[in-house]
């Protein structure tokens, strides 16, 4: 299997850092270029494809994603993933003066739509080795018995 992201896809496509992306054409730009992204990587086969956390705002972006392929949520809580990133510059959404309220927060808002997910993969404490044999067994369940 291949992999993609549609954060790379966004700034291969535009040339451009999303950060600036942000910073210039403001979130709803953004948004509309990560859904061309998504358009293109739900007619892949074989990929595993790794999106922004944002991309499930968009009812749209999860149809074109679960027409061709399986979703999986990696979950994690608000302290953990503040520990995860919370000093990375590179996240608009983050260069907050409180990035764990706005974690958070974004994690409240965006809770149902996360839910919306085929499989919901719990992070917190594990290892990539853990997490990647759990996707496996599930995937593979999937793939012997769909629905
Ligand atoms: N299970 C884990 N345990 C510890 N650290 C992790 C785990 N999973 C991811 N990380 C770390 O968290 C950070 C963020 O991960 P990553 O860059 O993959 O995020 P992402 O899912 O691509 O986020 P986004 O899609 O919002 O950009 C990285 O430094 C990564 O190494
Ligand atoms: O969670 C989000 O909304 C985002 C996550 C990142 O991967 C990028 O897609 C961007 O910074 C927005």
């Amino acid at each position: 299997m291949r992999y993609v992201d549609t954060d790379d896809i966004v700034e291969r496509d535009s040339g451009r850092h999303i950060s600036d992306i942000f910073a210039e054409d403001g979130e709803p730009a953004f948004r509309e270029l990560e859904s061309e992204a998504v358009c293109k990587v739900s007619k892949l086969h074989n990929h595993v494809i790794a999106t922004g956390g944002g991309v499930v705002l968009k009812e749209s972006n999860m149809t074109e994603l679960k027409r061709n392929g399986i979703v999986f949520c990696l979950t994690a809580t608000a302290e953990e993933i503040y520990r995860r990133v919370g000093h990375q510059t590179h996240r608009p959404l983050l260069q907050d003066p409180d990035p764990l309220a706005k974690i958070q927060s974004m994690l409240a808002e965006r809770q149902p739509y996360y839910a919306d997910a085929d499989h919901m993969i719990r992070t917190t404490g594990r290892s990539f080795g853990e997490i990647i044999t759990h996707i496996k067994r599930v995937f593979t369940k999937r793939i012997r018995n769909p629905k």
